[in-house]
């Protein structure tokens, strides 16, 4: 059974797919998003999910999305910003190699521009993220091994700090 390197975790905008793509090309290994998981098994993207079936429908997905890329993924997996919300997923995640991704709400919003394709942020974006970012952040720290800092730095940056971390 393979288990991943490395497991990123973040709010949206903290750089999961971004960082997970350039860490997972330093070190060789495959690179996993669980929100591209999702997607191709509904086969629509992530807010048509939302709008056609409801968030509780694409927690649902999300979860055994999660379990079973934990069970079976051998490189780098980014989760999706919300995963940590799920109890059974925080539970899943005990054991494994969890980088928290920490961004603050100046650079996450200009980072995600507060635009489509993020259905949670469609309503009062701002406050909308700060507020998810305040209710996570507890969350993102009970489950990660490790808290890298991504505020105005490069994801390059980033990758090194993590792939420097993970070395025996
Ligand atoms: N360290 C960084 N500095 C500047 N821009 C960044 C950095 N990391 C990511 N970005 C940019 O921010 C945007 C969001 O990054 P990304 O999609 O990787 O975030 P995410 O954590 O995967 O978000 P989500 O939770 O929505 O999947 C992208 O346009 C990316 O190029
Ligand atoms: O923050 C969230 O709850 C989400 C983040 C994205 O990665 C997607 O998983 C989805 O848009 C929900
Ligand atoms: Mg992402």
């Amino acid at each position: 059974m393979n288990r991943p390197v490395c497991v990123l975790v973040g709010a949206p905008g903290s750089g999961k797919s971004t960082i997970g793509q350039a860490l997972a090309a330093a070190l060789g290994v495959e690179f996993r998003d669980t929100d591209l998981d999702i997607e191709q098994l509904a086969g629509k993207p992530i807010p048509e999910i939302f709008v056609d079936e409801g968030e509780d429908h694409f927690r649902t997905l999300e979860r055994a999305a999660v379990a079973a890329a934990l069970a079976s993924h051998g490189g780098v997996l980014a989760l999706g910003g919300g995963a940590i919300l799920a109890e059974e997923n925080r539970a899943a995640l005990i054991g494994h190699t969890v980088v928290h991704l920490s961004v603050e709400l100046p650079d996450a919003v200009k980072r995600i521009g507060l635009g489509a394709g993020r259905p949670l942020l469609a309503i009062n974006p701002r406050a909308t993220l700060k507020h998810l970012m305040d209710q996570r952040r507890p969350l993102y720290a009970e489950v990660a091994t490790a808290t890298v800092v991504t505020d105005g730095r490069t994801p390059e940056e980033i990758a090194a700090e993590i792939a420097a971390l993970l070395k025996p």
